[in-house]
């Protein structure tokens, strides 16, 4: 059971899955809120019900799952629309998340949330011990989005737009991953925020 608790957020594209892998290399366990979110709505589940219930059955592809990309340009063309599905998928996310960090095995676990900001901040995640923040400039991450998605410039800007602002991210932050630089660059940072994480959980 790990007992210390560290958040990783960043904005959209920031880097957060390259930097929580190159943790994961190190033998640290991460719970990812995404995974959770889609776990959330998994074919059968009673949030997918819920979700069917309040945007109708359109939502669904042929096989009977979520239409993620439908659904991807549908909230972030309507906030109204994204709070609803938010507050279908945020509680049960949070509760996921708490558990799988309590079940992990390793010194310390991360937790990778990239809504941190936007969900509430700290208090609505109170068991986290740290937050780190992935850190880009809005330019670099627009880039990144539209590079690794293929989607537009108009719906990578809506997307970047729905989230907070650096500085409201940053307000959060224990420490501060600047990955605007080379991918080369990030594993002796990584190894050098492991070593003082083990000794904080230790
Ligand atoms: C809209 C959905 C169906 C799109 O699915 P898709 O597979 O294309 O994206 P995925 O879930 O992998 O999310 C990718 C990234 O989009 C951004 N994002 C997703 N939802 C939101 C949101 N409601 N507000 C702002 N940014 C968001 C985040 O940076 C997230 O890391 C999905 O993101 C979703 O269910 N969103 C609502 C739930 C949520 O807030 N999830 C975020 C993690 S808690
Ligand atoms: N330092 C870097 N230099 C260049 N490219 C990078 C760097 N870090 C990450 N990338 C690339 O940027 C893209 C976004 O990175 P990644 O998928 O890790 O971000 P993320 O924050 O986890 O994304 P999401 O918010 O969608 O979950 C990926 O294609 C990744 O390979």
């Amino acid at each position: 059971m790990s007992d210390y608790i560290i958040g990783v957020t960043g904005g959209v594209a920031s880097g957060k899955s390259t930097v929580t892998r190159l943790f994961e290399t190190l033998g640290v366990e991460v719970a990812d809120a995404d995974l959770a979110a889609r776990e959330a709505v998994a074919p059968g589940s009673d949030g997918l019900a819920e979700v069917v219930a309040l945007f109708g059955s359109g939502v669904l592809d042929a096989t009977g799952a979520l239409d993620r990309g439908a659904m991807r340009a549908r909230v972030f063309n309507d906030a109204d629309a994204r709070r609803r599905l938010e507050a279908i998928i945020h509680p049960r996310v949070r509760q996921r998340l708490g558990d799988q960090c309590r079940q992990a095995s390793s010194p310390y676990v991360l937790a990778a949330i990239p809504l941190l900001a936007e969900g509430g901040g700290r208090e609505a995640y109170p068991w986290l011990d740290r937050v780190l923040v992935v850190d880009v400039p809005t330019d670099v991450q627009h880039q990144r989005l539209v590079a690794r998605d293929g989607i537009d410039d108009s719906l990578a800007q809506r997307m970047i737009q729905a989230q907070a602002t650096r500085p409201q991210r940053l307000a959060l932050a224990d420490d501060v991953i600047v990955n605007d630089g080379e991918l080369q660059a990030l594993p002796t940072h990584i190894a050098a925020l492991d070593r003082r994480y083990r000794q904080l959980a230790g």
